[in-house]
């Protein structure tokens, strides 16, 4: 074999440093994805089933082996079924780490600067309830479609505007439960429910408001904005990251950089904000 080498008795090719390379990722990665939940311990009792599999078969136990083997084949499509949602944040994971998604042009990172979407009325609007206590949760659409999740809620399709923001999270609306999604700078849908992640590293402090956007952000690569009722902090999401206590500048700032790719300037201070949950 061309570029070959010889370690004792084992000839290793180039292809095979690949080879174990690509599966050393793609274990690390769901390795990643499954610590703190109860689906490792799953993956590593089919994984032991699956060594010892190997084992049995490459020893000629036939019976065992067909006993195991048959396991081995349904396991597979109950894993399918038992990993969903891992399989589900995965398959985005990889997604998300190609360039194709930094190629891909999302409608707002395309657009010139004067036309991008205005993020003044959701710095406003925050800035507003969180001074009068009132939960908030609004959830930006990137690259992932919400639409799943714009449908359990009311269908809106409004300009954005601080005035419509206040009056959907006023406590007395009948929209004011749930969560806003934003779509291509309007406002798609309001009273939607989101997935309230299981990560167990979640402070107890948090309450589901933050848990449904810590879940939005580990299954999608949406950015979102909390508002927390109990203690009137604003807070910003991604990825299973939560970025707490927010001040106005420090908000804008991170929006900008989360929604436009535009870095924070050196002097805007986002000192205070601390990034709790890791991903
Ligand atoms: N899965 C969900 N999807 C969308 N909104 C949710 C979900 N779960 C909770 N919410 C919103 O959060 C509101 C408050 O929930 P909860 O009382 O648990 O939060 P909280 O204790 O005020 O928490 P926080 O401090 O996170 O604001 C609900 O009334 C609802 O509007």
């Amino acid at each position: 074999m061309i570029g070959s080498f010889t370690v004792g008795f084992l000839r290793i090719g180039w292809v095979d440093v690949i080879d174990v390379l690509l599966v050393t990722v793609l274990f690390y990665q769901l390795y990643k994805l499954l610590t703190g939940s109860v689906a490792l311990k799953i993956f590593l009792g089919f994984m032991s089933i699956y060594l010892l599999y190997l084992v049995v078969k490459a020893t000629g136990m036939e019976l065992l082996t067909s006993i195991l083997g048959q396991f081995m084949s349904v396991g597979v499509l109950a894993g399918i079924i038992l990993f969903q949602q891992e399989i589900r944040r995965f398959l985005l994971t990889i997604g998300k780490a190609t360039a194709l998604d930094r190629v891909r042009v999302f409608p707002w990172r395309r657009e010139a600067a004067s036309e991008r979407m205005n993020i003044t009325p959701f710095v406003e609007a925050a800035k507003s309830l969180a001074g009068k206590q009132t939960g908030a949760l609004i959830a930006f659409a990137m690259a992932s479609d919400l639409k799943f999740f714009a449908d359990s809620g009311d269908l809106i399709d409004a300009t954005v505007s601080k005035r419509l923001l206040m009056s959907i999270f006023n406590k007395t609306s009948p929209l004011h439960d749930g969560a806003v999604i934003i779509t291509r700078g309007r406002i798609q849908a309001a009273r939607c429910i989101l997935p309230v992640s299981e990560n167990p590293d979640v402070p107890a402090s948090m309450g589901l408001r933050h848990r449904a956007a810590i879940g939005l952000t580990e299954v999608t690569d949406a950015i979102v904005l909390v508002v927390s009722e109990e203690t009137g902090q604003i807070s910003l999401v991604r990825g299973g990251e939560v970025f707490r206590n927010l001040a106005s500048a420090d908000l804008r700032a991170r929006l900008n950089e989360f929604l436009f790719d535009v870095a924070p300037k050196p002097t805007a201070s986002t000192g205070s904000t601390a990034a709790e949950v890791a991903a």
